[in-house]
């Protein structure tokens, strides 16, 4: 009998690709579309709205002779994944919603509708691959980076589990873009020169001042402009445990040292690293925000994206937050190992040890690292494989 599978097929060109894949491959192919957020608030008018998405997606299904449905999951994303992320933001901390989106939706509501449905598998277009390994007579799933460096998702779905995994097929990963959109062409899809979408789900498609104002109130408090008069020095070897939490928490500046430069409008509206929303002039370079204190309403600032406020050493991660893809591979307290890291999507893979201690865990890079964020996930790969990832504290 031949296996069935439910498609999520967002209208772009990859699930689109994904779902004709599957259908030459043998498989009996359900397109689904997923409404997740239904508000208007913020929507930027240049990009298009789920009504156009949903065109597409229905297109393509009919252009491939499959089902369609379309399921209304906007109640389960308002709960799951909007409201974490207002109270994220409200801490201080610059959540991933894209992450988040991955873990409690496609992977989750959006499968148990598959399984609904019948469905042996979901399929997405995400640039990723899967494979199964057999260790001592269990088999585990592997999520392994996509064959397309440039385009590797594998980041975003750094939070899923052994079940999630096992239940999902990635048909375009081991494919590079512009495969996908020539196989696209050739089989006369209507999404083939469709644009890619700004990152999943809806940021991206809304403007997040607009967007978390909605929730967070303004409030005035002040900017602080932190003198760059500090190195980020390469990592001295070895780093003695008494000084992680120093490598990771303290800033190489005393704040005491700044300024006041300006005002900003609520320090739970700015993340690390980030350049703009800040309405101060008569620099040479772009100042970048290199700390918030939300508790006591304060942006710290720094001229120049090279200011070693930007940087730390290594990042820390509790216990409770840290997520094993391979829970075989799971490190123990007192244990440490030599891994490659990624801390945003996109970002090259960058070296360093993890340190397994009471008190949590810590990752030590090689070189430090610009714009650590709490709240953002920090995952780790062993060769192209994502073993674990955590949220940065
Ligand atoms: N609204 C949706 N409904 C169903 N599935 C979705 C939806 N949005 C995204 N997906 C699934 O998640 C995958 C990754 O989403 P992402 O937003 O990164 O799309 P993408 O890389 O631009 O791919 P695509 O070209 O298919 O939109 C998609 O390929 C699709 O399978």
């Amino acid at each position: 009998m031949k296996k069935k599978v439910v498609v999520g097929l967002s209208g772009g060109v990859d699930s689109s690709v994904a779902a004709y894949l599957l259908k030459k491959d043998g498989y009996e192919v359900i397109g689904v579309f997923m409404i997740n957020y239904k508000d208007t608030v913020g929507t930027l008018t240049s990009s298009c709205t789920w009504e156009d998405d949903v065109e597409f997606a229905s297109m393509i299904a009919k252009k491939l002779e499959i089902p369609f449905h379309v399921v209304d999951l906007s109640e389960h994303y308002k709960e799951r994944v909007i409201d974490y992320m207002f109270s994220e933001y409200e801490a201080g901390r610059t959540p991933n919603p894209d992450v988040l989106c991955n873990r409690e939706m496609k992977f989750d509501v959006f499968l148990d509708k598959a399984l609904e449905l019948g469905a042996d598998y979901v399929a997405t277009g995400h640039y990723c691959q899967k494979s199964t390994i057999d260790k001592d007579g269990q088999e585990y799933s592997q999520l392994i980076a996509g064959a397309d460096g440039n385009k590797d998702q594998s980041y975003f779905l750094c939070q899923l589990s052994q079940d999630q995994l096992n239940k999902t097929l990635f048909p375009i990963g081991h494919l590079e873009k512009p495969v996908v959109r020539e196989i696209a062409r050739e089989a006369k899809l209507i999404t083939a020169e469709r644009k890619d979408s700004q990152g999943i789900c809806f940021v991206g498609k809304v403007d997040l001042p607009t967007f978390l104002q909605q929730k967070l109130e303004p409030k005035k408090g002040n900017v602080i402009e932190i003198p760059n008069t500090f190195s980020a020095k390469k990592r001295d070897f070895p780093i003695e445990k008494e000084s992680f939490n120093k490598h990771c928490f303290e800033y190489p500046y005393k704040p005491w040292n700044g300024k006041v430069i300006g005002e900003h409008n609520g320090a739970h509206f700015y993340t690390i690293g980030q350049r703009k929303g800040l309405n101060i002039g008569g620099y040479k370079e772009p100042l970048f925000i290199i700390g918030t204190d939300v508790k006591r309403n304060i942006v710290y600032v720094g001229e120049g994206k090279k200011h070693a406020g930007l940087y730390r050493q290594g990042l820390f991660i509790e216990h409770t937050d840290m997520h094993w893809i391979r829970p075989d591979l799971k490190l123990f307290v007192g244990s440490e190992q030599r891994m490659d890291f990624r801390i945003r999507y996109r970002q090259p893979l960058e070296k360093g040890t993890m340190y397994v201690e009471e008190e949590g865990v810590y990752v030590l890079f090689d070189n430090p690292q610009r714009g650590i964020t709490p709240g953002q996930f920090a995952a780790w790969y062993v060769n192209d494989e994502l073993i674990g990832s955590g949220v940065i504290k």
